[in-house]
Order: C-alpha cells, then structure tokens, then sequence
C-alpha cells in the first residue's frame, strides 16, 4: 500500500525521513503554534486558559499563573532547545550506579515519576526542534532503566529518569535517592502525575522525599489530551490545595503538558530555562511566594514590576 517501502530509491526515502523528521520539529515549535486560530494558540501555549472559563470566581486562581512568561519570552527559550553548530543539543551519557555519575557542572533538571507517566515523552517533546537526539519511549512500563544525560550545549543539562512503582529497576532507590540528594548543580526536579489517575500513593512518598532533602520541585500534570475537562480541572485544584497545605519546596504552579500535541510543552522550555538560570523573564507575572530563599536561583528573587 505505501507504495512498496522496498522499491523507494535511497535518495526518495531520504527526502520522506527529511520531511517527517521537519514536521514533527515544527509541529513543537512556536512557527508552528502561530499557524493556529487564535484560542487554540493560547491554550496550547498556556494550558490553564482553556481550563480557566470553567473555574468558578470564588476560586483565587493566581497561583495557576505564577508563571505566565510573554511570548517573546517562550520565543527566547525556544533558541535555546534549537540546535546549531555551536549549540549542540546530545545525549551525553547514563548512569546505573552513583560512580557513573557523570561530574557536570553546567545546571541540570530532571524528571522524576511512576513509570509509564511519561517523562521520556516529555523530554522527547522539549526536544522536538532537536529530533536527531533519540529519546526512547515505550507503551511498556519500566522501559528506561538508567538515568539519561542529554546535554543542552553548554548551558545545562535534561536527566531522564527510570520510573518507580511497577517494573522499577532494582537498584532504583540506590542512585536515585542519592543523585537528588546530593546533586549541587540540580536546579529542580519535575514530579510528573498521569493526568487520568491523580497522585497516587507512590507519588506521595517521591513528594515527602523531595521535601525530606528540601530540594526545588514542580509537579507536571501529564497527558492531558487523555483526560477530561472537568476530571481536569478538579485534579488541578485537589492539587494545588495539596501544595498549598502539604508542601514546603514544590513551586506552587502546577504545568499541564500533552507530548502528544505539545500543549504547555513551550512554557515548560522557559520554566527550565528561566530556573537554570538562562532567562531573564522580560514579562511580569512571575513571583515565586514559598520556597526558601537557599533553594532558588537568584533569578527566581528577583521581583518583577507587576502588570
Ligand atoms: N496520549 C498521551 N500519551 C502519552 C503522553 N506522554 C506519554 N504517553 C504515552 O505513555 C506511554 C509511556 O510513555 P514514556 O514516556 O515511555 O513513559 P516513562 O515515564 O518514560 O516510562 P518509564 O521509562 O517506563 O518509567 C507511551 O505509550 C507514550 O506514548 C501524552 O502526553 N499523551
Ligand atoms: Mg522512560
């Protein structure tokens, strides 16, 4: 049916792999979100808004948009995840044990959660303007067994993690533990929540770790093109309550994120580049209220000139 894969000359295919390969760059890219009608754009861009018509004003929904960067902004960030000559974006190295961690000095993130919540599609969508950086991902739980370097030129550092609960690599908590305790050039740890099922029991042992060692952490509420408006909006609230009331260093926002269709995948680039230290917000809605001051960057101090 597809014209006899085997028949297609070397240079046909090439040109087929090229043009996919371009349509799934723009697909992530803020060219492509600026091609879309006008609401779409926006919620692709700033999940919250689409969900935001449906809160009842009683609800102070500030600390849905603590962090709400201009466009121009999310267009700086964006230059940082597109590769070039002198700004390499690679897959560097990975680790099983803690002597292979890699002694990097550039500032890193990385991506905590169950397995199959989706963190190595997550990290394969911030690398979408980069799709030669080969991130794997499976429909089988515990698919990544190591944690994964992908290196953003110079100027810090993505870490994919093996997921916890079911099919967890056995040596599991001896690196993990560790690298987040230990780590001094981790600027934030995103805990990821499959959007259908909420926190789960395990998710709140990974969060009163994160507490226990006090280091900075966001949750990122995924696959959200599988979930319901309203289921949404619900887990968002339950969510931010438990912040709220439960938590001392996660960052109150939490991020909405589709790998699949990109949605929230652009503010999700400048969070990171804004918490390594690599932007300047030039917008205003950025104010970050409860973590102590020892576990930000100074960029997060800065208060911004409200409007
Ligand atoms: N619909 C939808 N599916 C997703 C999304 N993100 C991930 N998936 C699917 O969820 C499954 C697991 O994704 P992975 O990214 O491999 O999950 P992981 O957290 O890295 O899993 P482990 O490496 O096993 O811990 C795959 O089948 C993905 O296609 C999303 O945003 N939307
Ligand atoms: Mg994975």
């Amino acid at each position: 049916m597809f014209f006899g894969r085997a028949r297609l000359g070397g240079r046909v295919r090439a040109a087929v792999w090229t043009v996919c390969a371009r349509q799934r760059h723009h697909a992530g890219s803020l060219r492509f979100a600026s091609l879309l009608p006008e609401r779409k754009r926006r919620v692709l861009l700033y999940p919250f808004s689409g969900l935001e018509a449906h809160l009842s004003r009683q609800v102070d929904q500030g600390g849905f948009r603590l962090f709400q960067p201009s466009v121009e902004d999310l267009g700086r960030a964006e230059e940082l995840f597109t590769p070039s000559d002198k700004h390499q974006i690679v897959y560097s190295t990975s680790a099983v044990r803690v002597e292979h961690l890699p002694t990097l000095t550039q500032p890193e993130v990385c991506f905590i959660g169950r397995s199959n919540v989706g963190k190595s599609s997550l990290i394969r969508a911030l690398f979408s303007l980069a799709p030669e950086v080969e991130v794997r991902v499976s429909k089988t739980p515990g698919h990544t067994k190591k944690l994964n370097f992908f290196k953003v030129g110079k100027v810090f550092t993505l870490v994919d993690m093996p997921g916890y609960g079911h099919r967890a690599p056995e040596d599991f908590v001896d690196i993990v533990e560790p690298y987040l305790q230990e780590r001094k050039n981790l600027k934030r740890t995103f805990l990821l929540v499959d959007g259908g099922v909420g926190l789960q029991k395990i998710d709140l042992v990974a969060v009163e770790m994160c507490e226990e060692f006090g280091i900075p952490y966001a949750l990122v509420v995924t696959k959200i093109d599988r979930t319901q408006q309203s289921a949404l909006l619900s887990l968002l609230l339950k969510l931010s309550d438990f912040i709220k009331e439960q938590t001392k260093t996660c960052f109150p926002q939490p991020f909405l994120i589709s790998s699949v269709r990109y949605s929230g995948v652009h503010l999700l680039r400048c969070f990171i580049a804004h918490v390594t230290g690599n932007l300047q917000l030039s917008s205003t809605a950025t104010h970050i209220k409860k973590l102590p001051t020892e576990t930000l960057p100074e960029t997060d101090l800065k208060p911004r000139a409200a409007g």
